[in-house]
């Protein structure tokens, strides 16, 4: 555990009469880039949420370098930048304003602030529309400024769920690199992702997560074993609704 970044012990969370979380332990390494993936609907979200303070967790416990999420939350998230899917950005402010304030809110000097937000606009093709309101960006556009938000105040943990979705090849090759340097320097990334061949290829560590509970973790390697990872993946997760067809749809 000491070496842990992130540490979640018997976590869960239900929705009404819905499991979305159960019992799940996971250890994301220090220094990993560690793969998070599972089928629709299968509680990736829900942990994110609940392993970086968003969501309140109806058991277990998450520490984030050794510090509890939820009994240390802002020393706890001091040290991580998040990406959360579908929370909305306040999308009235401009993009240099919106990764200013991400700045400002966690203490950091204001010149400072102003250096890593232009670099960060820079290195992400964003500096044509530093000054118009988020509101106005495409999916892509936000998810790039919503990653600069998270990354300003250069936390030891990166949590991006999804970062690549809507994203172009282009911008996604650049993201990987900017956090490629970021783990290479030290530090520890986790993404969601639905897509294995990314993960396969960015990613030393994996967890394959399905109906709330991890069917596997470890580095990329020990979990695809002898195969690809889809192919393990599917073998853990089970093929269901693609192994059905539809009569009608045959032309
Ligand atoms: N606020 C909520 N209220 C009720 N049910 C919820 C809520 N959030 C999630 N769920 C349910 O919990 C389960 C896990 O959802 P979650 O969003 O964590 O999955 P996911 O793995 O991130 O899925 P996807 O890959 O589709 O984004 C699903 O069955 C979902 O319907």
């Amino acid at each position: 555990m000491e070496n842990a970044a992130l540490a979640i012990r018997g976590l869960s969370k239900r929705f009404g009469g819905k499991t979305a979380v159960h019992h799940l332990d996971m250890e994301v390494p220090r220094g990993s880039f560690y793969g998070f993936v599972g089928p629709n609907g299968a509680g990736k979200t829900t942990t994110l949420s609940m392993a970086t303070g968003l969501l309140r967790p109806d058991e277990g416990q998450v520490e984030v370098a050794g510090v509890d999420v939820w009994a240390h939350p802002t020393e706890a998230k001091r040290r991580m930048g998040v990406l959360a899917d579908g929370v909305r950005l306040f999308d009235k402010l401009t993009g240099e304003q919106l990764v200013t304030y991400a700045g400002l809110l966690r203490g950091m000097e204001r010149d400072l602030v102003a250096e890593r937000t232009a670099d960060l606009l820079r290195v992400l093709g964003l500096e044509d529309s530093a000054g118009k309101l988020v509101q106005d960006y495409s999916a892509g556009m936000t998810k790039k400024i919503a990653l600069a938000s998270a990354m300003v105040h250069a936390p030891e943990l990166l949590v991006l769920d999804e970062p690549f979705e809507a994203v172009d090849p282009v911008s996604a090759r650049t993201i990987r690199g900017l956090l490629d340097s970021y783990v290479a320097s030290g530090g520890t990334v986790i993404l969601s992702s639905h897509v294995m061949d990314l993960v396969q290829r960015m990613c030393s560590h994996v967890g394959i997560i399905a109906a709330g509970q991890l069917l596997a973790s470890g580095t990329v390697e020990e979990v695809r074993g002898d195969s690809d990872l889809e192919t393990r993946f599917v073998e853990l997760v089970g093929l269901e609704a693609g192994e059905q067809e539809l009569s009608w749809l045959r032309l």
